[in-house]
């Protein structure tokens, strides 16, 4: 087992067809508001079972907590929280109990521990991203006392991009896309998909907004290392970009420095992060998560014993993991810096101000 995070660290528990999952919470400092209904309407934006671009699995996902949290406050002590598992229905997969699913992780587990919880995948099913976010949510608390907000959208599906980036649209929008104009495509795209008893892959937007300067230390473990960690520990992300990321490397310097004014930064290629340290700008990231493995169409693969056999799979599966997958980016986001600003705090507590303003 192990946990996420230096100061802020958290682990999580349960399998997604066990009684439960969880997570605890350690490092958080006492007196910090714990406010229950704010971590309950972050679990309800990723939850499963919402609507047709989800998987139709039905959980309530309600958090309980623990310990750590007296009279609303934080006491200091370790937060742990629980979440019960409601619609497990394990009978719809006794027929993978065998066989490798292509694109999961049946494999690489079997050969790993030489068990395998095949009830969906038991703990490599994203069923344990809920826990994630409800850590996250901590997180977010303590961010907001700093006024460092933290939202996410959906830029991409099926390759059809956003071409602006509306957090309030995203909001509102069934599948967090970040441009009104290009929701109904996006959405054929995942329907469409779903319909072939196929998937698509996708890619959320990351946006913090009023990041202190001085946030990420300098060398092995800087801000844009621990946030490529941190997105690349979600079940499906294939990629990570920091501001322009990958588009950096076709350019030219003059087109990409961010050229620096005493109000601040001209342009934001860098994605306000500059040697592996926040810069007071927004930071920006893109995560690529590819489709989702399990499809309901026949497949190659081999079993337990190394047969080569057909893989026909039944069961509720996301269409397009990327959109759940962005509430839980965006939570992944939160404990980085959460962890960041304790880390940061003693030696740049002077420096927790936006200098430009
Ligand atoms: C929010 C979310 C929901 C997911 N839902 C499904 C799903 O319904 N079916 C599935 O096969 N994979 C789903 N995945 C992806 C798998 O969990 C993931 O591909 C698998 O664990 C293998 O890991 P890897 O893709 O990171 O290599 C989901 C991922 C996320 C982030
Ligand atoms: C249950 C959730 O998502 C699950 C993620 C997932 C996977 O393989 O990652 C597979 C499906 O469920 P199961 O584990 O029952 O096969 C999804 O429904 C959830 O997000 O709460």
């Amino acid at each position: 087992m192990n946990s996420f995070g230096q100061k802020f660290r958290f682990t999580t528990f349960g399998e997604s067809h066990g009684k439960a999952l969880g997570c605890i919470v350690d490092g958080i400092p006492a007196g910090l508001k714990i406010d229950e209904t704010f971590i309950q309407e972050e679990m309800d934006r990723r939850k499963p079972g919402k609507n047709a671009f989800a998987t139709a699995r039905s959980e309530g996902d309600k958090v309980e907590i623990l310990s750590g949290v007296f009279e609303g406050l934080s006491t200091g002590t370790p937060i742990a929280m629980v979440i019960f598992n409601e619609n497990q229905k394990s009978k719809d997969y006794t027929n993978i109990k065998d066989l490798f699913r292509p694109g999961h992780a049946d494999f690489t587990y079997f050969h790993k521990y030489g068990i395998r919880d095949y009830r969906g995948g038991g703990r490599s099913s994203a069923r344990e991203t809920a826990a994630r976010v409800a850590a996250g949510a901590i997180a977010k608390l303590m961010l907001n006392e700093l006024n460092i907000k933290v939202q996410s959208g959906i830029c991409e599906i099926d390759g059809i991009k956003a071409s602006k980036a509306d957090f309030e649209f995203a909001k509102k929008s069934e599948i967090f896309s970040l441009d009104k104009d290009k929701e109904d495509f996006q959405k054929e795209a995942v329907l469409n998909a779903k319909k072939e008893h196929n998937s698509v892959g996708g890619v959320a937007l990351v946006n913090v907004k009023n990041c202190p300067i001085g946030l990420g230390e300098p060398m092995y473990f800087k801000l844009d290392s621990q946030i490529a960690n941190a997105m690349m520990s979600i079940n499906a992300v294939k990629g990570v970009e920091i501001g322009d990321g990958f588009e950096s490397a076709s350019k030219k310097g003059l087109e990409n420095n961010d050229e620096i004014r005493s109000t601040g930064f001209k342009t934001n290629h860098s994605g306000g992060i500059l040697g592996g340290i926040s810069n007071g700008e927004d930071i920006n990231v893109k995560i690529y998560f590819k489709p989702t493995p399990s499809i309901f169409l026949k497949q190659e693969t081999i079993d337990i014993n190394n047969n080569e056999v057909d893989c026909e799979l039944k069961g509720r599966h996301d269409p397009c993991v990327a959109i759940r997958g962005s509430v839980v980016a965006e939570s992944m986001m939160a404990l980085v810096l959460a962890d960041m600003l304790l880390l940061n705090m003693s030696s740049k507590i002077e420096n927790i101000k936006k200098v430009y303003n």
